[in-house]
Formats: structure tokens, sequence, C-alpha cells
């Protein structure tokens, strides 16, 4: 079975507290975006993993491989061959290695006929990484809790262009987490994102930005760049370092390319 796991983008991003354990409460809209990786899985006598396009172990560290085996453990699954092609770049905040995960967990349950719903998805889901439950569902949601609680949500960007910008510079979510800000009482994005989008700059933002800015001045320049060239919107996605930005048409893309690897999403 071959399958294409696609990317997201976080449209606002609140952190508005710190729980018990460490982990972080927030608010942010998830948008499924078409950059992908693709997996494929097949049966085979041993368990085994490969990735092309990228150099990072493939070990049991690997979130397809995680995937695999949570299954496993509960499922009398065949052992299988997994190779993941990565075209999501890694670092990005855009969601890649958990959108992974969850299509190991999807292809499973169709492949091997688990029967699991999709409310059983998104718990298996949860216990390989914060972002990973989202990528069950797939779709434009107003998430919540750490990540994990979701309401649907009414947005189609179908009729804009969408450009993604990954600069050369890799960020570590957990890093990120450390050194952000918790901020209380901030807009509603939900109220946010029905204005006109020429207006979402002054209400819908990124509380990563700020200290991720002061860390890499070239992402806010790349921010910058993105206005440079007629986004109506730009923002960093989740924990950074890709920046989106929303255009009515198709820019030049000449400086944009200077700053990093451009995807039309
Ligand atoms: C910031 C976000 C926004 O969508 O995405 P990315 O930028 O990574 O794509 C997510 O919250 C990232 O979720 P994910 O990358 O799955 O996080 P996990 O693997 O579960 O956790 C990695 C580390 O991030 C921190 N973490 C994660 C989620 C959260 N709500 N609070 C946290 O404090 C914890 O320190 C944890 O050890
Ligand atoms: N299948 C995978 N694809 C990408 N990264 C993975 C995968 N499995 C594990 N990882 C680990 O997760 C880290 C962050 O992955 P990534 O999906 O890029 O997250 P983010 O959305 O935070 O940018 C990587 O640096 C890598 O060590």
């Amino acid at each position: 079975m071959l399958e294409f796991a696609n990317a997201k983008i976080n449209i606002g991003l609140h952190i508005v507290g710190k729980r018990a354990d460490g982990y972080h409460d927030l608010e942010s809209i998830f948008y499924p975006v078409k950059v992908y990786d693709a997996i494929e899985i097949f049966p085979s006598e041993e368990y085994s993993m490969q990735v092309y396009n990228f150099d990072f172990p493939v070990g049991e560290d690997n979130l397809c491989s995680k995937a695999y085996h949570l299954l496993a453990h509960d499922f009398d699954l065949p052992l299988v061959k997994i190779n993941l092609l990565k075209g999501i770049p890694v670092g990005a905040g855009l969601g890649g290695g958990s959108s992974d995960a969850s299509h190991v967990l999807l292809m499973l349950n169709k492949q091997f006929n688990l029967h699991l719903n999709t409310q059983q998805l998104e718990t298996y889901a949860a216990q390989l990484g914060a972002d990973c439950p989202f990528f069950i569902r797939n779709k434009p949601v107003y998430a919540t809790g750490i990540g994990t609680t979701f309401s649907d949500l009414d947005l189609d960007l179908s009729d804009k262009r969408l450009l993604i910008v990954k600069p050369p510079i890799h960020i570590s979510t957990a890093e990120a987490y450390k050194s952000v800000a918790i901020r209380t009482g901030q807009v509603d994005l939900r109220q946010a994102i029905q204005l006109p989008i020429q207006e979402w700059k002054f209400h819908v933002r990124n509380d990563f930005e700020e200290g991720l800015f002061r860390a890499y001045p070239e992402i806010e320049r790349l921010k910058a760049a993105f206005y440079d060239s007629g986004a109506v919107y730009a923002a960093m996605s989740g924990s950074g370092s890709a920046v989106f930005g929303i255009f009515d048409e198709l820019p030049d893309l000449k400086e944009l390319q200077k700053l990093g690897h451009v995807f039309s999403a």
C-alpha cells in the first residue's frame, strides 16, 4: 500500500498555560497543506524501515516505527517493510514526522482490517505526539489543550495561493517550548479568522515568533520578504522554522528563493 502524508500549518498559535507534566496548553488553527511525504507498507519476512531523501536514524526512534509497534502490541499484525520518502522538510513546524506516524496508523488499520474508528485512531496517535491526532482527521480545526482537542472549523483557502519557505534552520520543538512566553487574554482565533485575510496580520499571531525571531533574525526577515512579495498574510508555522504566506496571486519567487526552499502548497 502506498499513501501520501501531508503537512500542516498553524494559522495563529497562542500558548496559554503550562501544565504540571511540562506540556503547554495552546490554542491554534491547524490547516492541512499540500506538501507530502510518501509512505509504502508491505508484508515482509522481517520488520524493517528505510528512509529516502533525508538523513536521520531509521531505527526505533522513527515515528513510523513507533506507530507500527504501538499497533503491533495490541493487534496480531504481520511483519512489514516501511519505505518513507521525505518531501516535507524536517524541523520546520510543518508536522511531517507526526503526519507520517498518523498515516502509518491509518494505513495499517485499512490494510489489515483492524476496524479502528476515528476516535480510537486519535487515541493511539496521541500516544505518539501532540501533533499526531490532527492528521487522523486531517481537516481544518480549532485545537485546544495540548493540541489534541478539536472543534471543526469552516476555513477554505483553496482560492488563494499558499507558499511555504523553509530556511536552512532546524528548530527543535522541545527547545522552542522551553523559551516561549505564556500569554493569556488573547483574541479568540475563531473570531479573528472571520475578519478579511488582509486584517489577520493585526490579530492572528504565533507566540513562538517573538523568541525565535530574536534567536534567528533570518526568520523574521523571511516573514518580511513574504509581505514585500505581496502576501496578504504571512507567519511562521508552529515552532518554525518554516514561514508560510497567503497570496491572491502567485508572486515573483526570486527574493523568497534566496532565503530558503520554496514549496507551493
Ligand atoms: C508546536 C506544534 C504546534 O502544532 O507543532 P510543531 O512546530 O512541532 O510542528 C506542536 O505543539 C508540537 O507538537 P509535537 O511536535 O507533536 O510535540 P511532541 O512530540 O508531543 O512533544 C515534543 C516536546 O514539545 C513540548 N510540547 C509539545 C506540545 C505541547 N502542547 N506542549 C509542549 O510543551 C514538550 O516539551 C515535548 O517534550
Ligand atoms: N518520520 C519522521 N519524519 C521526520 N522526523 C521524524 C520522523 N520520525 C522521527 N522524527 C524526528 O522528529 C523530529 C521533528 O520532526 P518534524 O516532523 O520535522 O517536526 P516539526 O513539525 O516539529 O518540525 C526530527 O528532527 C526527527 O528527529
